[in-house]
C-alpha cells in the first residue's frame, strides 16, 4: 500500500469529522470507522490512566499503537474490547459500544490477544483453538482447517503439545493462534510479537498487511518495537494516558524531520515535556502545534479533534436484549468439556477433590466422639476382703476405658500428681459396714458418711475427667434411686457424640470444599486473564457461572457418593429417613458453597486473600452452627446470628431426617430446605452484582 493510499482514508475521515460536526445530530457512527474513542477516561482508584483520549481506527487499517510502559495502552486495549468499564467518554466498536445487546464484540466479530497470555496450560494447542472454537460456534470442520493454517503459519509445534510444555515465544504464538482463529473482523494484539524472532516478527506482520488488503479487517497493535510499527497505516503515539500524535507514520516522522519513528517519538515526548507540566497542558499544546504548523495536506490528525462531536443514540429491540441476557448452551458446553479436559488432565488432583472429604469424615468418625481407652485411675482400696462392697463396686467399671491400677495412698497421690493417672479413686478400710449402716438406719454420724462414701479425686485439666466421672457415676446408680431409661423414642441408647457431629460434618465438609475449589479456579483464572480473554470472546459471567456449578455439581456428587457410603456402611450412623432427602440436601448445600465461593472469587483478585477469607469464615461458621456443640448452648445474642447462617438449620433438618426419619411436612425439614436454597440465590444474585459492578 502506498502512502498516497494510507492518507486517503485518514483526510477522508477529517473531513467526515468536521462535517458530522457541521450536520449535528442526531449523530450515527461515522461509517467506515472501526474503533472510535471520545474523550475516554479510565481510573484504578485515584490514579488516572486515560484522560480525555481519542482515538480512531479506520475499518481495514492496522493502527499501531505506542507508548512507553505504563502509559496506558493496555487499559485502553481493555477499555475498547470492554473487559473494563471506562469512567467517562464514548467508546465504539464495529459501530456500537462494547458489550451492546446483540453486537457482537465482545464476541466473535473480535479477535482479542491480550498481553498475558491465558491459555490453560494443561490444554495442548488443538484443546486449546478447539475450545476457542466451540465459543465462536466455528463447526469442527472449519476449526480444523483454521487450525492446520495457523499450525503451519505460525510455525508451531505439533498440535498435541501441551501448552505448559512449550517455550515462551511458542506460548505467544499459540495465543496470537486463538485470536486469528475465527478471522474476526477486529485484531486487537496486545504486544504480540514479544520473545517472537525477526522471521516469524516479518512474518506476522506480512500477514496483518494481507488480511487488512481486503478491507474488511481493521488491527489494532501495541508494540515496544517502534520501528516495526512502521508496517502500520496509522500510528497512534500515546503518553500519560493521552493520544500526542496520530497519523501515518511517514507523516509524523516528516513532521518531527525525524528520520525514524523512534527518533519522532522521542522528539515528541520532548516537546510535550517542554510544553508543559501538567498532561493536560502538553496535550493541548501539542495538539495545537498539529492545528497549528501543519500543512493541510498533512493527514496528520491532531488529538482531540473528535471531542465536539455527538455521541450516538444507540436503541435495541427488548427480544434482542433478552437474548442478549440469556446464556447460551454453546457456550456453558464449551466451558463445561474445557474443565472436564482440564480435570482428566490432572487426575492426581481430581481423585483427591474426590478423595478429600471421605478421609475427613473418616478421621472425624474415627477420633471424635469415641469412648476413650486405657485411661489409668489410681484405686486406693483399704478393704481387705473379696466380699466387699468396693470390690464389687469396682468390678462394674468398664475395665476396656478405665484401667485399675491398685495402689497405696502414698503412690496414687504422688502419681497423679506427677501427670501419670487422672483420677485417684479411695474406699475406707470400713466402706462396706459404713455403707450398710447409711443405708439401713435413718440418722448416721459423719463419720459413717464419710468412711461409707467413695472417694474421688480427679485432673481436671482434660476433658478426659468427664469420662471417668461419667463412668464412675455408673457406680453412684447402683446404689441410688433406681432409674430404668426406657427405649429411645428416637435414636438408640448408645448414641454417642459421633453420631450427633456427623450430619453437620457432612454439610460443612460439602459447603466448605466447595468455596474453596471455586474460588481458587476462578480467582486463578481471573489472574491469568482466562476469565477476561473468555468474556471477549464471547462468554458472559452468567454462563462462566453456570458452567462452572454443572462441572462442580459433578465432582458434588462423586464426593457425595462416597461421603455417604462410607458414614452408612463403614461407621454406621444410622438413617432412618429418605436417602433422596438426605442427597438433595447435601447437593444444595454444596450449591451453597459454590455460590458462596463465587461471591468471594468476585470480589477479592488475589488467590491468597481468598484463601484467607474462605478460611477466616470457615472456623467461626463451624463453631455457631451447632455443628460441634448444640445451637441451645449458644449465648443470646450469638444465637440469633447463629440461626441465620447457611448449615445451622440445614444441620438440624439433616439430623432429622435421619435419625428421626422426617419429611418434607415437618417444619425443622423444610426450613432447612428453605434457608439453604434462601442463602443459595443471595449469594448467587450478589456474586452476579459484584461482577457486573466490578467489570
Ligand atoms: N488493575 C490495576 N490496578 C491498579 N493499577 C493498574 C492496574 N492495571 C494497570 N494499572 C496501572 O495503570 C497504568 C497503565 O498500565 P497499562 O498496563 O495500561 O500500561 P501499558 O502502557 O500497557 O504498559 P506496558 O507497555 O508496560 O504493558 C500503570 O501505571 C499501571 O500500574
Amino acid at each position: 500500500m502506498s502512502a498516497d493510499q494510507k492518507d486517503v482514508p485518514l483526510l477522508q475521515l477529517k473531513q467526515g469529522n468536521m462535517k458530522a460536526d457541521l450536520e449535528a445530530p442526531p449523530c450515527p457512527e461515522p461509517e467506515g470507522l472501526a474503533i472510535r474513542c471520545r474523550d475516554v477516561c479510565r481510573s484504578y482508584g485515584k490514579l488516572k490512566v486515560l484522560s480525555n483520549l481519542n482515538l480512531t481506527v479506520p475499518q481495514g487499517h492496522i493502527y499501531g499503537l505506542l507508548g512507553p510502559s505504563g502509559c496506558g495502552k493496555t487499559t485502553l486495549l481493555k477499555c475498547i474490547v470492554g473487559t473494563l468499564k471506562i469512567s467517562w467518554g464514548h467508546i465504539s466498536v464495529l459501530g456500537k459500544p462494547p458489550a451492546f445487546p446483540g453486537h457482537e464484540v465482545p464476541g466473535r466479530m473480535v479477535g482479542y490477544m491480550p498481553q498475558d497470555l491465558a491459555l490453560y496450560n494443561e490444554f495442548t494447542i488443538s484443546d486449546t483453538l478447539t475450545f476457542f472454537g466451540r465459543i465462536h460456534g466455528l463447526t469442527s470442520k472449519d476449526t480444523q482447517a483454521r487450525m492446520n493454517f495457523l499450525i503451519d503459519f505460525l510455525d508451531l509445534p505439533q498440535k498435541h503439545s501441551l501448552v505448559r510444555n512449550l517455550s515462551g515465544g511458542q506460548r505467544r504464538r499459540v495465543s496470537l493462534g486463538a485470536a486469528l482463529l475465527q478471522n474476526p473482523e477486529l485484531l486487537i494484539l496486545d504486544e504480540p510479537t514479544v520473545g517472537v524472532d525477526p522471521v516469524l516478527r516479518a512474518k506476522i506482520w506480512q500477514h496483518l498487511v494481507e488480511i487488512v488488503k481486503t478491507g474488511k479487517v481493521s488491527v489494532i497493535i501495541t508494540t515496544h518495537y517502534i520501528e516495526e510499527a512502521r508496517q502500520a497505516n496509522v500510528v497512534g503515539l500515546m503518553r500519560n494516558g493521552r493520544l500526542l500524535a496520530e497519523g501515518p507514520p511517514e507523516a509524523v516522522m516528516k513532521q518531527h524531520s525525524a528520520s525514524t519513528l523512534e527518533h519522532a517519538f522521542l522528539q515528541l515526548c520532548e516537546t510535550s515535556d517542554q510544553v508543559g507540566s501538567t498532561p493536560q497542558s502538553r496535550v493541548l499544546e501539542d495538539s495545537q502545534s498539529f492545528e497549528s504548523g501543519r500543512d493541510e495536506s498533512r493527514p496528520i490528525l491532531g488529538v482531540g479533534l473528535e471531542s465536539t462531536d455527538e455521541i450516538p443514540k444507540y436503541s435495541v429491540d427488548w427480544k434482542v436484549r433478552v437474548r442478549h441476557v440469556l446464556p447460551k448452551w454453546r457456550n456453558i458446553a464449551a466451558l463445561m468439556i474445557k474443565t472436564m479436559v482440564r480435570m482428566k488432565r490432572m487426575p492426581g488432583s481430581l481423585c483427591f477433590q474426590f478423595l478429600l472429604p471421605v478421609i475427613q469424615i473418616s478421621l472425624m468418625c474415627l477420633c471424635i466422639g469415641g469412648d476413650p481407652k486405657g485411661i489409668q485411675v489410681a484405686v486406693v482400696n483399704n478393704e481387705t476382703s473379696p466380699s466387699s462392697y468396693s470390690y464389687s463396686l469396682l468390678s462394674f467399671l468398664d475395665n476396656s476405658s478405665v484401667e485399675q491400677v491398685p495402689l497405696s495412698h502414698a503412690e496414687a497421690f504422688t502419681g497423679i500428681y506427677n501427670g501419670e493417672y487422672w483420677g485417684v479413686i479411695g474406699f475406707s478400710k470400713n466402706f462396706t459396714s459404713y455403707l450398710t449402716k447409711r443405708m439401713l438406719q435413718h440418722q448416721v454420724s459423719r463419720d459413717v458418711v464419710d468412711g461409707g462414701s467413695v472417694h474421688v479425686w480427679l485432673d481436671l485439666t482434660s476433658k478426659l475427667w468427664a469420662f471417668v466421672d461419667n463412668k464412675l457415676g455408673s457406680m453412684a446408680y447402683l446404689v441410688a434411686l433406681p432409674i430404668k431409661f426406657e427405649e429411645p423414642v428416637y435414636g438408640s441408647q448408645n448414641t454417642d457424640f459421633t453420631t450427633f457431629v456427623t450430619p453437620g460434618a457432612v454439610l460443612s465438609i460439602t459447603f466448605y470444599l466447595a468455596v474453596g475449589l471455586t474460588a481458587l479456579s476462578f480467582v486463578l483464572e481471573r489472574k491469568e486473564g482466562l476469565l477476561d480473554r473468555c468474556w471477549v470472546a464471547g462468554v458472559s459471567s452468567l454462563e462462566t457461572m453456570l458452567a462452572h456449578l454443572f462441572s462442580q455439581l459433578f465432582v458434588i456428587s462423586v464426593q457425595i457418593i462416597l461421603l455417604l457410603l462410607f458414614i452408612l456402611l463403614v461407621f454406621k450412623i444410622p438413617n432412618e429417613g429418605s436417602i433422596v432427602l438426605v442427597v438433595a440436601l447435601i447437593v444444595l448445600q454444596g450449591v451453597t458453597g459454590i455460590s458462596f465461593g463465587l461471591v468471594i472469587s468476585a470480589a477479592i483478585d488475589d488467590e491468597q486473600n481468598a484463601n484467607q477469607a474462605a478460611l477466616g469464615i470457615f472456623y467461626p461458621n463451624l463453631i455457631i452452627s451447632g455443628i460441634i456443640w448444640p445451637v441451645e448452648c449458644i449465648p443470646y445474642p450469638l444465637r440469633y446470628l447463629s440461626l441465620v447462617l447457611p448449615q445451622t438449620y440445614a444441620s438440624e433438618a439433616l439430623r432429622c431426617i435421619m435419625y428421626r426419619g422426617w419429611g418434607l411436612t415437618h417444619m425443622m425439614v423444610w426450613r432447612g430446605f428453605a434457608v439453604t436454597l434462601g442463602w443459595n440465590t443471595f449469594f448467587l444474585i450478589l456474586a452476579t452484582v459484584i461482577l457486573k459492578l466490578r467489570t
